[in-house]
């Protein structure tokens, strides 16, 4: 794994790579007069876990949704599975999780997964399969009749879940996945974030989660808009001398401005 992700580390520091999955080029985001990104570059690898660690309003979600095409950038240039965003085109290829729950509450979770499989253009067994399958995952299968409105915060969490990968996307953008779901199904999801990863998908998520960050194949430190190191976990510790990712962070992220 370390060797898997020092070989990453290497070849992703190009951002005209051929292999990313997603390539940021100088990518600004301002609202009004105030920048929240600054000249973000970066290049995410296709089959990498990558997750992107920072305290609340450093701007992580911005950048997810610059990536997810649902937003655009003030400067520089945001590139999907090699084509520019926004783009509608690349939709059908990516699955994204956003922070709050996209949900309909006054219909059951399965009602939520026929509308969402209907937009993906799954339909007859197939889309009875996936349903099944994604709801089986997020351990939802005993609550598929209830509707939304009756689900706790950690139920609506893991329907969203549902929901980015009933399509059996090729990319995957996660906006703290796994806020208030217990330990136990946090291990669960995370086991299948992995071998997804194995198989090849491409995983962005954000999260203030330290031992969350340590799983990623590299992550990415952001504060006040800036990335202030992109590794492997293994290679932020080296770097900053520190034995934890908290230490890592405090050393390489703690308000330098790289
Ligand atoms: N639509 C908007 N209009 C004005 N400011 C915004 C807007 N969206 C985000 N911001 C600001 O941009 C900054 C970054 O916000 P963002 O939501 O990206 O942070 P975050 O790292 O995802 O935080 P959290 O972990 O709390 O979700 C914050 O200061 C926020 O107030």
């Amino acid at each position: 794994m370390a060797e898997r992700a020092g070989e990453k580390t290497v070849r992703s520091n190009r951002t005209d790579d051929p292999v990313a999955a997603i390539e940021l080029l100088k990518v600004t985001r301002s609202f009004g007069s105030r920048k929240v990104l600054h000249e973000i570059d970066l290049a995410i690898l296709r089959g990498e876990l990558f997750g992107l660690l920072g305290p609340s309003g450093s701007g992580k979600t911005t950048l997810v949704k610059l990536i997810a095409g649902l937003d655009a950038p003030s400067g520089g240039s945001v590139l999907l599975l090699g084509e520019r965003m926004p783009n509608r085109r690349v939709l059908g290829r990516v699955g994204y999780m956003a922070q709050s729950d996209a949900l309909y509450s006054e219909l059951t979770g399965k009602q939520n997964l026929e509308f969402f499989a209907s937009l993906y253009g799954l339909s007859g067994a197939r889309r009875t399969e996936r349903i099944a399958s994604v709801m089986k995952l997020v351990d939802l299968t005993e609550h598929l009749n209830k509707p939304v409105s009756a689900y706790s915060g950690g139920m609506k969490r893991r329907l969203s879940l549902a929901v980015s990968l009933l399509h059996e996307p090729e990319l995957l953008l996660l906006d703290e996945p796994t806020v208030g779901i217990d330990p136990v199904l946090r291990q669960s999801i995370w086991t299948e974030l992995l071998s997804l990863r194995d198989k090849g998908i491409t995983i962005v998520l954000t999260t203030h989660v330290m031992d969350e960050a340590d799983r990623c194949d590299r992550i990415g430190l952001i504060r006040e808009g800036r990335l202030t190191a992109v590794d492997s976990p293994e290679g932020l510790k080296r770097a900053s001398g520190a034995s934890t990712i908290e230490e890592a962070f405090i050393v390489l992220g703690g308000g330098t401005r790289a």
